[in-house]
């Protein structure tokens, strides 16, 4: 649904976007997440038609962004990271404002408002004026608006930011449901776990490139991958140190007191046998407990250095 082709934008000297390539599958939730200032606006903003690139290409539905931009519009919903509100305008006008705007009928917005106000949880709020909305309830609005010509793709930058918890978990609900409907969808934020928890696919950019992309459940394997091993011995520390220095799939072996901290690479079965090894040798092994990264850890690891 969404392919990005060695992207490139630059603002005078500055390369916002350094060659990003990114491929996202009609009916994912998409989370692009990347620290202040890594291009995700920037993407965000190409794809919505907003910007020109500086080169590469970026397709929405086959259509080039910058060739067929109309085309593009009526499949997307943008929902910029800050968007005004009209404060004179209940809830209802407001979309209705915004569904006049995509040249809707009158009597097609009448039925397709109250929907979409159910929805996104504000059907009690119709006749609300906007500015009286709580920052939750103004960002489900502005999703709602997002909707009303029924895109097909959801582009939504920081959606999320300045939420609390009871706020987040609703938008996240709210984005599993339009994502069951077949929508493609795609939501930025800073915050890796948040993005986790409710994205299918993840794609991590830093510095204008995208330094890791995949399922959520991949990203987690990557994390097994790289656990960290800690053995707490009786005695003879330093000998079981020399030992697992001479195995391949071990690194970075220290000491914490009794404790021995290695980094490991293996699999389950490796990492088994590893144990199998130390007990064989009669090292006096009272602890082999494993610590994964936290997704995190990961994401600073992965983002570490690069484009500074
Ligand atoms: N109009 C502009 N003129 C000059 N530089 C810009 C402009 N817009 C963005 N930039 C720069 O381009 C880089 C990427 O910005 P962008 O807003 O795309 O990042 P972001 O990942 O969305 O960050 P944030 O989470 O802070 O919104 C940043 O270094 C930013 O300062």
């Amino acid at each position: 649904m969404i392919q990005i082709n060695r992207l490139v934008k630059r603002y005078g000297k500055m390369e916002a976007l350094k060659g990003l390539t990114l491929e996202i599958e009609k009916g994912t939730l998409f989370g692009f997440v990347g620290p202040n200032g890594a291009g995700k606006s920037t993407t965000m903003s190409i794809l919505a038609t907003l910007l020109e690139p500086t080169s590469g290409q970026a397709y929405v539905g086959g259509y080039e962004v910058t060739k067929h931009p109309r085309e593009v519009r009526k499949l997307i919903g943008y929902m910029p990271d800050f968007f005004g509100v009209y404060d004179n305008l209940t809830a209802e006008e407001y979309l209705d404002f915004y569904g006049a705007n995509y040249d809707i009928p009158a009597q097609e917005r009448r039925q397709i408002i109250p929907q979409l106000l159910e929805l996104v949880n504000l059907s009690h709020k119709r006749d609300a004026y906007v500015d009286s909305l709580s920052r939750g309830m103004k960002q489900r609005l502005g999703l709602a608006r997002c909707l009303v010509h029924n895109p097909e793709v959801l582009i939504l930058d920081e959606p999320a930011s300045g939420l609390d918890p009871r706020a987040r978990i609703e938008l996240r609900e709210i984005l599993k449901e339009l994502r069951d409907m077949g929508k493609t969808i795609i939501i930025s934020s800073h915050i890796l776990p948040e993005l986790a928890e409710m994205c299918d696919v993840i794609g991590i950019i830093e510095g204008g490139s995208l330094v890791a992309c995949g399922r959520v459940d991949e990203i987690y394997q990557k994390m097994q991958e790289k656990r960290v091993l800690r053995i707490r011995l009786l005695d003879r520390v330093e000998e079981a140190m020399t030992r697992l220095r001479e195995v391949p799939t071990v690194s970075d072996v220290t000491r914490e007191g009794s404790w021995v901290v290695a980094g490991f690479t293996g699999n389950d079965e490796q990492q088994a046998a590893l144990l199998r090894d130390l007990a064989a040798a009669g090292l006096p092994v009272a602890a082999f407990n494993e610590e994964q990264g936290n997704l995190e850890e990961i994401f600073l690891e992965i983002t570490k250095g690069v484009g500074s």
